[in-house]
């Protein structure tokens, strides 16, 4: 047996030894010892990076929300759904469990603080998102609340929360993916004070409007109510988030976590082509305004601009360089009446483009709509563009970075200790994915923290983290929290 594995051996007899001789001692004595259990628990989780708490606890907790879910069969979770709600009585108790003070806001963000001993101290914000695309998979949000929570109730054990040197606050967001209302940050936007006032008469399937589901929850969104709940960007020292890589990039360099330079800049636009319904038995081919055939000319049309926009765009628009990263997804489609013997009367289908440059995805949006204009015309169907969402893409803070990138660097030395690997040099990488930190940047710096997932899969139910990599992202947020 090698040296190490014999010290290994010897700290794990040891640390037990001293449990067994910790309870026999309190079973005779009937006292605690002078100092209390968890500090035993804590000295011997320190020794193994807090496995524990930083693993085991919350992957079964990633788990346990992964099954809170408004459909049977999948996960869904959608901005102040039934099962929303259930999910924040959930979160709550666990950051309560990890000794913070909680409330829910009439967003429905869910926030868990604890204050520094210095009452001037600014606030450190973590957090991430509670809400889910349809059929999601379990880690795309809840990774980085739960990293958060854990990390937290280690320094609860440990009773270092008491000792911080900033204000920290968790806050679960109440919707980042836009799936109910098509508009996307409703929860962080409104931290940040940056709602679009539109977004409230946004409609979800069964015509209520985002205003009409915030009155149901008791709060009126007046323009004045709104910026109450904006937070003060003076008190805010910085955000950070954790989030699943939701590419292969991680994945491929062998690494388990990576640091976000910057996030892609998105818009999301409905389309709705009018033509005439009719029959499909009678009306002839020459003489129809099918919107069902206009969209597929269009959807079409919309993945050749994007798989090769020099032919669209003139280089006066924006040179080749600053489309790096152009992507464009019809992800949602329907159609009235949707009966297999009638002409559509109308579909409507949805648009979301991705690019890092603003100006760029500018001018893609111009060409998308000029040609979806044109083709209408030619096809004389109606044609209306409703342009329901854009985010400007986002540079993460490189002060932040560094220090997240840091704590990475130590958190994964801590872990490698116990195996022998040697980590080495923290990647950065850009995200074509939105997240909450793009709302969040309007309000303080933000960086973020990437964690591998298996073949870069998301918004799919096969979405998979290794429980190691939970690991080292818990692991990571606790240094940063130590070291900040
Ligand atoms: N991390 C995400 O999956 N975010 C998603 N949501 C937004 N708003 O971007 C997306 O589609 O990329
Ligand atoms: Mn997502
Ligand atoms: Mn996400």
């Amino acid at each position: 047996m090698d040296s190490l594995s014999r010290f290994r051996l010897f700290s794990f007899s040891s640390s037990s030894l001293i449990i067994v001789l910790f309870l026999f001692y309190r079973s005779v004595v009937g006292q605690s010892l002078p100092f209390p259990a968890s500090d035993i628990w804590a000295k011997d989780s320190e020794l193994h990076g807090f496995r524990g708490i930083l693993r085991d606890e919350a992957v079964a907790m990633i788990k346990q929300l992964g099954k809170i879910s408004d459909s049977d069969g999948y996960l869904e979770r959608t901005f102040l759904s039934p099962a929303s709600k259930i999910a924040t009585k959930l979160i709550i108790s666990w950051m309560e469990d990890a000794g913070l003070q909680t409330w829910v806001d009439p967003i429905g963000n869910i926030h868990g603080r604890i204050l520094a001993a210095n009452s001037s101290a600014d606030t450190l914000l973590l957090g991430s998102h509670m809400d889910t695309v349809i059929d999601a998979g379990m880690y795309d949000g809840p990774l980085g609340i739960i990293s958060a929570i854990s990390a937290l109730k280690v320094l609860n054990v440990t009773g270092e929360l008491q000792s911080l040197r900033r204000h920290v606050e968790i806050i679960a967001f109440s919707d980042e993916e836009g799936v109910r209302f098509q508009s996307t940050f409703l929860g962080s936007a409104v931290i940040a004070g940056v709602l679009p006032l539109k977004s409230l008469n946004m409609t979800d399937k069964s015509g209520l409007t985002v205003g009409d589901v915030l009155r149901y929850n008791y709060f009126d969104p007046t323009e004045e109510a709104l910026l109450e709940l904006k937070y003060d960007p003076e008190k805010i020292w910085g955000y950070i988030e954790v989030h699943i890589e939701q590419g292969p990039v991680l994945e491929h360099l062998g690494q388990s976590v990576g640091v976000v330079e910057g996030i892609a800049g998105q818009s999301r636009l409905k389309v709705t082509v009018k033509g005439t319904q009719g029959h499909a038995g009678t009306v002839p081919m020459h003489m129809r305004q099918d919107p069902m055939a206009a969209s597929a000319e269009l959807i079409v049309l919309l993945e050749n601009l994007c798989r090769n926009p020099e032919k669209f765009m003139s280089w006066s628009d924006s040179d080749e360089s600053s489309l790096a990263g152009l992507v464009c997804t019809v992800g949602e489609i329907s159609c009235w009446p949707s009966a297999s013997n009638v002409i559509p009367g109308q579909v409507v289908f949805t648009v979301d483009v991705r690019v890092m440059n603003n100006k760029a995805r500018e001018a893609v949006l111009y060409q998308l709509s000029d040609q979806i204009y044109q083709i209408c015309d030619r096809r004389t169907v109606g044609c209306t563009i409703d342009n329901n969402h854009n985010a400007d893409a986002v540079m993460c803070d490189s002060d932040l970075s560094l220090q997240l990138k840091n704590a990475a660097h130590s958190g994964l030395n801590i872990l490698s200790s116990d195996s022998g690997e040697i980590t080495d040099e923290i990647p950065k990488l850009m995200s074509g994915a939105g997240h909450d930190a793009m709302a969040i940047a309007h309000l303080t710096k933000v960086a973020m923290l990437f964690v591998r997932c298996r073949g870069g899969v998301s918004h799919s139910p096969v979405e998979y983290v290794l429980d190691n990599d939970v690991w080292a992202a818990g692991i990571t947020i606790l240094e940063f929290l130590r070291k900040m």
